[in-house]
């Protein structure tokens, strides 16, 4: 019995590759063929991984050698499922030059105080000596303009490289770029979705922000098209979700992280802030009224395996503070300081985790921020 590789390898050419719909050889399914004697070995690879697929190629390829070369050939055929990785549609926005890291802030429902933790973790960051900015791209209500009391100011156009640019406010030393520049104080204006692209897009490529270790992005509660047009549109390093302890917010704030880690957007969650955790009132600042419910969002991100980042107490003086454009944690020696000092590294330390992929310089700047206390601004 003389056998040769040709004639094998035109049999193999009646064999149409599971799920492909070209032959093997045609598909390069076939990878080795060996001939002995009367002995064939054909190593083969095919896409797909069911055992039935595999099967079939198998006896597909004796059948056809059997049939077309010769009846009493040894045929022995290792099939090798490949499975392709499947190509994800990730859609990131360009990066920004000179920020390095882009940090949205977000929760799934309204009013849980993602506007005051921005602020406060932004104040927080600035005091330790980085540069920040905050854009905030609350559609249907910014107030960073308010909490950092520039509400009746307007950003000036300039000129950077022959290039027309908007210059963010600046309100203790943090760049800010707002929504709520653009609209009336009693103006109610809905940002439609294509219009606030727009406009964020403005805010964030037609801006002169300079050099920023971090940019805070207050986002809109909610987590529907708007919300996925802006993430989709940014290069975001991390996610923060705000919650507070009912759980009905917990109920939201699971769908924000759910967001965040869509295959399409896989953006990674650094972990959850719960906002009005506890109530203390000023004259008993030892005591703690559990009012809305304990330990909620610390069980919330057991469950969905991410971090608790702190908990942040519902007294008036935060009420009080953001009212009056003064953010609380610009308070010197304040157990509310403190408590922003713990969330913020906590948010830095889970930020080294996830840029560890990152050039090493990128991962020593932030590394030497985790140890560090809050460091006066001059
Ligand atoms: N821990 C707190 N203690 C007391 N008041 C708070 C606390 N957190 C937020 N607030 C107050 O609750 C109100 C809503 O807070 P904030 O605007 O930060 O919420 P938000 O989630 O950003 O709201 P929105 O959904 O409108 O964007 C503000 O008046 C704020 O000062």
């Amino acid at each position: 019995m003389t056998l040769n590789k040709k004639d094998i390898l035109q049999a193999l050419e009646n064999i149409t590759a599971p799920g492909e719909g070209k032959s093997l050889v045609e598909s390069n399914s076939v990878k080795n063929i060996v001939v002995f004697d009367k002995e064939v070995i054909v190593d083969v690879e095919i896409g797909n991984p069911s055992l039935q697929a595999k099967k079939r190629v198998e006896v597909d390829i004796m059948k056809i050698i059997h049939e077309k070369v010769h009846p009493k050939a040894d045929v022995k055929v290792n099939v090798k499922a490949v499975v392709a990785e499947k190509p994800v549609n990730q859609i990131k926005g360009k990066e920004i030059p000179g920020i390095k890291n882009i940090i949205a802030v977000a929760s799934g429902k309204g009013g849980v105080g993602k506007s005051t933790i921005t602020s406060n973790v932004a104040v927080t960051l600035s005091k330790m000596g980085f540069k920040v900015g905050i854009l905030d791209a609350d559609i249907y209500g910014p107030s960073t303009h308010l909490m950092f009391d520039v509400a009746n100011e307007k950003p000036r156009s300039i000129t950077v490289n022959g290039r027309s640019k908007m210059k963010p406010i600046e309100s203790y030393g943090i760049k800010i770029l707002s929504l709520g520049f653009f609209t009336q104080p009693n103006q109610a204006v809905i940002w439609r979705g294509p219009m606030a692209s727009k406009a964020l897009k403005q805010m964030i490529f037609d801006a002169d922000w300079g050099e920023l270790d971090f940019l805070m992005v207050d986002l809109p509660p909610g987590t529907g098209d708007v919300h996925l047009s802006i993430v989709q549109s940014l290069p975001i390093t991390g996610a923060v979700i705000v919650s507070t302890p009912q759980n009905i917010a917990l109920a939201d704030a699971k769908k924000g992280v759910a967001m965040f880690q869509q295959e399409s957007i896989n953006v990674p969650v650094l972990g959850i802030v719960e906002n009005m955790s506890y109530f203390t009132p000023a004259e008993l600042p030892n005591n703690k009224y559990y009012i809305f419910g304990k330990d909620g969002a610390k069980n919330l991100a057991i469950d969905l395996n991410t971090k608790l980042l702190g908990e942040v107490p519902l007294v008036q003086s935060i009420r009080e503070s953001g009212d009056f454009g003064h953010p609380v944690a610009m308070q010197d020696g304040t157990p509310l300081e403190e408590t922003f000092i713990e969330i913020t590294k906590n948010i830095a330390s889970e930020l080294i985790k996830r840029n560890k992929n990152l050039p090493p310089t990128e991962v020593v700047r932030i590394t030497t921020m985790s140890g560090c206390s809050a460091v006066k601004k001059k």
